[in-house]
């Protein structure tokens, strides 16, 4: 790092000085409830792919404020009381966490992370939270449409050149993964996800040989196990592939042509130049040679290309995948439900012109309700946390707003989508790995109708409320 990070003052100054403000009122310890959420499915997709609570987790377990913190607190704000200063000097997370697990598919309005806390430390820790979980699920969502439009073929992460910097380069690799790409280029995300980074070559490296071949020869000797040229630096079909194949020939002869081989398209007509390469490759006998590609590709470009019959079997994708380019916000907002002062507490909401802008008050759970026979997810359910639905009885669920959109659901099973995470403090979860999210999220897929997951005008995916809530809801609207 450029320089040591304070990740406990990664957040904004607003949480701070509403945080001394609740210590000199006596605010501190009212019990708040918040839920982070979003509002939207992102490019203009029907769900989003949740990831960062890893993160989330290891930001709430060692949070804490150094003396070197407090000290430049202390230095840029004479507004902050001593009781504040010496608040922060002991700050611990004692609260608790619900959230729903990464790698799982989400819809808006639905509490991603449900905290409950003493109102100081719930506000104080809601910019990092929505950083982490903003960034995390809006790449993981992006790159579960790029493997979605691959088809099956693996897709490479490419990115961290052109990300927003390294630490974007990082967790964006760690959900790239988790979205279902086959790796990342990025070696400093072998950390977090436990997997080799991979990769091919770059332009300069050929250059900097005197020929296209000598640089091929080169770099094979040292790659003996997993080997792709790069064939575009001067002329793909009259230099690039001539090379390539005079050496995947002379190594097959040799008996040393690497297991997995062959060549990286970056740049021209990729569908006509790949169909070319694989006729070439075909004809030497080189029928296991992989044809990857790279160049500004995205999910739209991807599916074309496989569309047009292009022969590319591996893809490699950077910029539009890691900047989230055709959407670079996820907007997930961080809102309050509940509080509760002096043991009395008080259910929360915040109005708002825009129907789909109020937010849902009470300490609240999802169900997700999946048909028994297909298995296929139906509908979540937006319910107060201590409702209990019998699900040997028909269902009624109901559009929040068109009330008399309603369907009777029989035949359904119900899934608690979020789970116990921290407790007073405490972590009480059994972290998976990243692979295990990744597998996850394919199973998740699975459950979703096409519907849902296509990307041109997807079906939405309905998000109710129980009948309680809706009334609970409407009272304090009334009110
Ligand atoms: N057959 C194709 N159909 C649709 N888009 C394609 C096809 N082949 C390539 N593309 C896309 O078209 C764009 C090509 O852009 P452009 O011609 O500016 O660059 P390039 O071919 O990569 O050349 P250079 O890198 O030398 O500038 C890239 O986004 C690439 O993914
Ligand atoms: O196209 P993207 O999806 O963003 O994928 C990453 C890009 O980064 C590299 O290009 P760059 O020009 O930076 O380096 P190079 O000279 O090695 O090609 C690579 O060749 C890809 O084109
Ligand atoms: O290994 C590669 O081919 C690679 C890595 C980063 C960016 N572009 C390509």
């Amino acid at each position: 790092m450029y320089h040591n990070r304070s990740v406990q003052l990664s957040t904004d100054y607003y949480q701070l000085s509403m945080g001394n403000v609740y210590i000199s009122d006596d605010k501190k310890d009212d019990i708040a409830v918040f839920d982070l959420f979003i509002r939207k499915n992102p490019f203009k997709g029907g769900y989003t792919v949740c990831a960062g609570l890893e993160q989330v987790i290891s930001y709430l377990t060692n949070i804490h404020f150094t003396e070197e913190d407090i000290e430049l607190l202390k230095k840029h704000h004479p507004e902050f009381s001593e009781e504040f200063l010496e608040y922060l000097r002991n700050f611990k997370f004692t609260g608790e966490l619900y959230a729903i697990p990464e790698g799982t598919i989400v819809f808006p309005q639905e509490p991603i992370l449900r905290v409950k806390a003493p109102l100081i430390q719930a506000q104080i820790i809601e910019t990092t939270l929505l950083t982490i979980v903003n960034h995390q699920t809006l790449i993981a969502t992006k790159a579960s449409r790029i493997v979605q439009a691959a088809g099956g073929d693996p897709v490479l992460e490419f990115g961290l050149r052109r990300a927003h910097g390294t630490e974007a380069g990082l967790y964006g690799a760690r959900a790239a993964i988790i979205g279902g790409c086959a790796g990342s280029s990025n070696v400093e995300s072998e950390y977090l996800v436990d997997m080799p980074s991979k990769g091919t070559m770059s332009h300069s490296f050929i250059l900097s040989y005197d020929d296209e071949y000598e640089a091929f020869e080169k770099f094979s000797e040292h790659n003996p196990d997993n080997l792709t040229l790069l064939v575009d630096t001067y002329n793909t079909l009259e230099s690039g592939m001539p090379n390539a194949i005079k050496l995947f020939t002379k190594l097959k002869g040799e008996n040393k042509l690497p297991k997995i081989y062959g060549i990286r398209l970056d740049s021209g007509d990729l569908a006509y130049l790949s169909k070319e390469c694989r006729k070439m490759l075909d004809k030497a006998g080189l029928q296991e040679a992989v044809i990857s590609a790279s160049s500004d590709l995205d999910e739209y470009l991807v599916r074309d290309l496989k569309l047009q019959g292009a022969k590319i079997s591996l893809w490699g994708i950077g910029t539009k995948l890691i900047t989230a380019y055709d959407q670079p916000a996820l907007g997930a907002v961080y809102k309050m439900s509940q509080i509760e002062h002096n043991g009395q507490v008080m259910n929360k909401l915040k109005i708002s012109n825009d129907p789909g802008k109020i937010t849902n008050p009470a300490y609240k759970k999802v169900a997700r309700i999946y048909d028994k026979a297909s298995n296929k997810a139906l509908a979540d359910l937006i319910m107060l946390d201590d409702e209990i639905i019998d699900e040997t009885q028909p269902l009624t669920i109901f559009h929040p707003v068109y009330t008399w959109k309603k369907t009777v659901l029989t035949n359904y099973r119900l899934k608690d989508l979020l789970v116990p995470i921290i407790i007073d403090g405490k972590l009480v979860y059994d972290k998976p790995c990243v692979k295990e999210i990744q597998s996850h999220l394919k199973d998740e897929l699975n459950t979703m109708w096409t519907a849902i997951t296509r990307f041109t005008n997807p079906h939405e995916y309905h998000i109710d409320l129980s009948q309680k809530l809706w009334t609970l809801k409407n009272d304090l609207l009334n009110a």
